[in-house]
């Protein structure tokens, strides 16, 4: 007497797919999905998805194994499998390209994009998903209205039976795809393999193409990057549920305005972000001027956001002087709720003007300062509310990149920390909290790195080298591409002294005019001063001979293991002391800081979960090798809770902050 079948979810959610914990889970081997969406898709009885809310991964690929989709306008649906290391392994590689074809099928299995109810231009007009449509009202409207009329066959709904629409230029599609695939994914594999399965799909019928997508999902599921990119994904769920002790929060509201003082570049990305993010902002500068400069720029960066937006600048609103004005009068400071301080990394001027903001803020703002090292705590003594003072890292570009580095002060009471915490939610950013010290836990675990990357140099590399090596393992940047970028005479840390081993290297090509990107030379030769392709270039070689010559440092060859080892042991050497002094509440915090805002590969799970990998006994050998090798370089000599850790075995990850007797103060 059954009709017809209705699969949907609850509580307004379809399916988010597969348990991502259950991957590494015993209990999951030889439970597949693919033969119950099969299952689905021989049922004799009609069988409809009515998707509300998501529908990813596995979720979706029940939906494809149904006869008939059906969506809520504002369902959300895609097959992430690929962000977690995977492939859509239950029949979606094969049955997608069925459904929409081959370009839309690789573009959301190879990225993993997740796709509202829009139509994109590449689809045909009469896509099956776009069936907007009340849920309560599926039930009687779909079910009984479209279905009930007997001689609807169930043959041609199924997809597994139909062919993969055909491309007249189907291989050279193929491996056009194929090459910007490669490109995007710095040493991932999953997009490639997800790649394999949709071609899979193009040339092999059904049921081989299953078997192939098997055989891929199973290199991997056994491959480690899943397992690194799944950690990150829920490293990065972790470290946002930081919570007070006295549950203390604050809320961004329509009714909060922000404002941001400084119209430098990290300014003008906090605007952009805050626009972005519909929050009412004034931007205040100290002279009209640099003002004008300031609006310009922001201009033109909201400019080209709302092209990249769907309804574009109505959408932003950025010309309603309610959402956005700009200013030199200090006097609307009095009014606003919270400001985010970016003016130059100057400690004097930072304290005139939290004095200053101090003085004419109402009571209760929050105080902000976008540092990427100063101490907190001293710009905090120049107010007269410490307690409101808050430490924000943005990184630049800030309105592109995810990570906030939320710095807390001696101070900074619980309800700053939320109240910052819940600004990064709103600017959908990753916010990671952690303590006061010079260069927080980011930028402090950067320096060894850069400086080791330096020492190269004078050894006997050169910075194509370099770079290689650190690019191969997935960085987008090598540190010396990255250094001609910001600028040489952006401080670099490797020019600190501190009484050790110490490369001018840096200052010598500033004082040659060699200040990377913007002057067309740095560490590498550009096309013209603001040029972007790299190329080796012979002066700096022979400046390098001269200068170890001058110096009598016998150059000799560099092998790939000793330049990887040298700059990545020596960053994570320097996370297990961040750790044990409390600056981060736990190696996850450190993972999440450097996926989102130093670059690393997603797929290597961050330089902690890196370590655990490679295994701390062998860092620990590396660092001490390296370390008597170079005595007089302080970031090679091991951590003593590195130490600490290998004595103890080698615990897991999850167990090394149980190893510490000092909790965090307020972590
Ligand atoms: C046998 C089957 C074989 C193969 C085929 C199937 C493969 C798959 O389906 S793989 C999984 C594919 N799905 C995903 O990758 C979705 C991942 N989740 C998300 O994108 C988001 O979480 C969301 C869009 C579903 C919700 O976002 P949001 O509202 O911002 O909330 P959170 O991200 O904070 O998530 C809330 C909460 O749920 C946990 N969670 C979400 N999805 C999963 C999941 N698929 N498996 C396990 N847990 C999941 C997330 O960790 C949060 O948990 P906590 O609150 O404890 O942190």
């Amino acid at each position: 007497s059954v009709k017809a079948v209705m699969i949907c979810g609850e509580n307004g959610k379809f399916s988010a797919g597969a348990d991502i914990k259950g991957f590494s889970s015993p209990k999951r081997r030889g439970i597949a999905l693919g033969p119950i969406v099969s299952l689905i898709e021989r049922s004799e009885k009609p069988v409809v998805a009515a998707i509300e809310g998501v529908a990813l991964g596995g979720g979706l690929e029940v939906a494809l194994g149904c006869h008939y989709r059906i969506a809520h306008v504002k369902a959300r649906m895609g097959l992430p499998e690929v962000t977690i290391g995977l492939l859509p392994g239950a029949e979606g590689t094969q049955r997608l390209p069925r459904l929409v074809g081959v370009p839309a099928a690789l573009d959301m299995i190879t990225t993993g994009k997740v796709l509202c109810l829009v139509i994109p231009p590449a689809w045909p007009k009469t896509h099956e998903f776009l069936l907007p449509m009340y849920l309560p009202d599926v039930d009687a409207l779909f079910c009984n209205s479209i279905f009930l009329p007997p001689g609807q066959p169930l043959g041609p709904r199924r997809l597994s039976l139909k062919p993969v629409p055909k491309l007249p230029n189907m291989e050279a599609f193929l491996s056009e795809a194929l090459v910007k695939v490669k490109k995007q994914a710095h040493g991932c594999l999953a997009p490639e393999l997800c790649f394999q399965a949709v071609k899979a799909a193009t040339e092999q019928p059904f049921a081989d193409g299953v078997r192939r997508e098997q055989e891929l999902f199973n290199v991997l599921l056994t491959s480690g990057q899943a397992q690194a990119l799944q950690y990150a994904f829920f490293a990065e769920r972790a470290v946002q549920k930081w919570t007070t002790p006295s549950g203390a929060s604050w809320k961004i509201s329509d009714s909060v305005s922000l404002l941001s003082l400084g119209l430098g570049t990290m300014g003008r990305g906090i605007v952009t972000s805050l626009v972005k993010a519909k929050i009412p902002v004034v931007a205040l500068e100290q002279d009209l001027e640099y003002l004008n400069m300031g609006r310009k720029a922001v201009m033109f960066l909201l400019e080209r956001e709302a092209m990249k937006m769907e309804q574009g600048a109505q959408t932003l609103d950025f010309h309603n002087p309610a959402r956005l004005q700009f200013t030199v009068d200090f006097d609307v400071l009095r009014d606003v709720d919270l400001v985010i301080e970016a003016v130059f990394e100057n400690m004097a001027l930072k304290k005139e003007i939290f004095h200053k903001l101090s003085r004419i803020c109402k009571p209760g703002a929050f105080l902000c300062t976008n540092t990427s090292a100063l101490n907190i705590n001293e710009i905090a003594s120049a107010t007269s509310r410490p307690q409101q003072v808050i430490g924000t890292h943005f990184f630049s570009p800030a309105h592109v990149m995810k990570l906030l580095e939320i710095i807390y002060g001696h101070h900074t009471s619980p309800t700053t920390i939320a109240t910052a915490m819940q600004l990064a939610k709103v600017l959908k950013k990753v916010g990671v909290v952690v303590g006061n010290c010079f260069g927080f836990a980011g930028n402090r675990m950067m320096f060894p790195y850069a400086q080791q990357a330096v020492f190269l140099l004078e050894e006997g590399s050169r910075p194509e080298a370099v770079d290689q090596v650190i690019e191969d393992f997935g960085f987008r940047i090598g540190p010396f591409r990255m250094s001609d970028l910001a600028g040489l005479d952006v401080g670099t840390p490797a020019r600190q002294r501190h009484g050790h081993r110490y490369s001018p290297l840096p200052d010598l090509l500033c004082e040659n005019g060699r200040f990377g990107q913007k002057t067309g030379k740095g560490w590498y030769q550009y096309e013209k001063a603001g040029g972007r392709t790299a190329k080796p270039d012979p002066w700096l070689h022979s400046f390098l001979s001269q200068y170890r010559d001058t110096h009598r440092i016998k150059t000799r060859f560099i092998d790939q293991e000793e330049i990887l080892e040298r700059c990545l042991f020596s960053l994570i050497n320097e996370g297990f002391d961040i750790l044990a002094e409390g600056i981060a509440s736990g190696p996850e915090h450190l993972d999440v800081i450097y996926i989102n805002g130093y670059g690393w590969p997603k797929h290597r799970g961050g330089p902690m979960f890196y370590a655990s990998t490679v295994g701390l006994s062998r860092i620990l050998a590396k660092l001490q090798k390296y370390s008597e090798a170079h005595p007089d370089v302080p970031g090679l000599q091991p951590s003593a809770f590195l130490k600490k850790l290998v004595a103890m075995g080698n615990p897991p990850l999850k167990e090394w902050m149980s190893y510490l007797s000092r909790p965090n103060n307020k972590l």
